[in-house]
């Protein structure tokens, strides 16, 4: 019966979410990905690695020192999450981090400081392209979160179905976007309200808050927390659990629980973006970015 269910499993509703939404999908090539029993393509920033047999696709960022989320990763995570979409072989994304200690720092600042207005509306642009592709993926997504994850690093995670942290109190965790003098966008704050509830959440974001695993796991921001070694094999491991469940049940149960979110995304994605350009580019701002930098320069020396 278990294997019956998983060969049914294996019969996926093609394209993300959205396209199984009945929007327009995009069709992308498939030039990496052959009949090998394991495909890997790696970029710059991004490395992605498919095991044909298992099914899992393991996205390793590689951009140090922090996988900060500038313009190359945005743009090779949404190419690397496209073909995986695509690939019926893939049934399982990880998202994990190749460089030591951190996750994700989260947006890349220098993206945000001091360019042009046309370089603030493409940049946000990808960024709601990244969040929008991870959070509708019709594949299992699961976070093995093996560093620190402020601000969009904790958006990655947060898209994702399943999230499994490090245990070790300097991996912090949160959407800390107030704490630099900014304002975590209407979908950041979403996806927080979806996965810890709407009280935690309203102190979360006004505060900025940065959770250690123990807090992070206490308030559901994170689902497991565990030693550092063993961060991508549990990974692994759950995502074989998540497997014994047919797809096209599991995603059009996620595709129901996530809809919502999405399709307010989309209509108000426009507005965003002005808010946005028109946000990001007022002196007030762009001083508190700056000063933020400093900071984190200061800190080291
Ligand atoms: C009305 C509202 C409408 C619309 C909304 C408008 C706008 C706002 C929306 C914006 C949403 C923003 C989301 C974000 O993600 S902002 C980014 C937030 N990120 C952070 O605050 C993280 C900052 N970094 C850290 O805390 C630490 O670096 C970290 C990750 C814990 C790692 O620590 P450590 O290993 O000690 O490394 P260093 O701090 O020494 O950093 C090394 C190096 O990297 C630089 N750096 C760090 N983070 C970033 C970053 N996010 N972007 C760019 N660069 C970063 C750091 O300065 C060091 O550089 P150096 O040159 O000194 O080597």
């Amino acid at each position: 019966m278990a294997t019956l269910l998983r060969k049914a499993a294996r019969v996926s509703l093609s394209g993300s979410l959205l396209s199984a939404g009945g929007r327009p999908g995009r069709l992308y090539a498939l030039s990496y990905f052959g009949s090998n029993s394991r495909n890997s393509s790696t970029s710059s920033k991004v490395k992605v690695d498919l095991d044909n047999s298992s099914g899992i696709a393991v996205v390793k960022f590689q951009g140090p020192p922090v996988n900060s989320m500038g313009m190359d990763f945005l743009t090779e995570m949404a190419i690397g999450l496209d073909k995986l979409e695509l690939d019926k072989n893939c049934r399982g994304i990880i998202l994990t981090s190749a460089v030591p200690k951190v996750f994700s720092a989260g947006l890349d600042i220098m993206d945000m400081y001091g360019k042009t207005l046309e370089h603030y509306e493409l940049f946000w642009r990808s960024v709601q392209d990244l969040w929008l592709k991870l959070y509708s993926s019709s594949k299992i997504m699961i976070a093995a979160i093996n560093g620190a994850s402020p601000a969009g690093g904790c958006l990655m995670a947060l898209s994702c179905d399943y999230r499994i942290l490090a245990d070790n109190p300097r991996y912090k965790i949160g959407l800390n976007e107030a704490q630099l003098g900014i304002v975590a966008p209407f979908w950041f704050k979403d996806s927080m309200v979806n996965t810890v509830g709407y009280r935690i959440a309203e102190e979360s974001i006004q505060f900025g808050v940065m959770y250690s695993p123990a807090d992070a796991l206490k308030i559901g921001l994170v689902d497991q927390v565990v030693p550092e070694d063993k961060v991508l094999s549990t990974a692994k491991e759950k995502m074989e659990k998540w497997f014994d469940i047919p797809d096209h049940a599991r995603q059009i149960s996620k595709s129901m629980m996530r809809k919502p979110t999405i399709d307010r995304m989309l209509a108000n994605r426009e507005t965003d973006i002005k808010n946005f350009v028109g946000f990001i580019s007022k002196d007030s701002i762009q001083k508190s970015l700056e000063m933020y930098m400093a900071m984190l320069k200061m800190k080291k020396g």
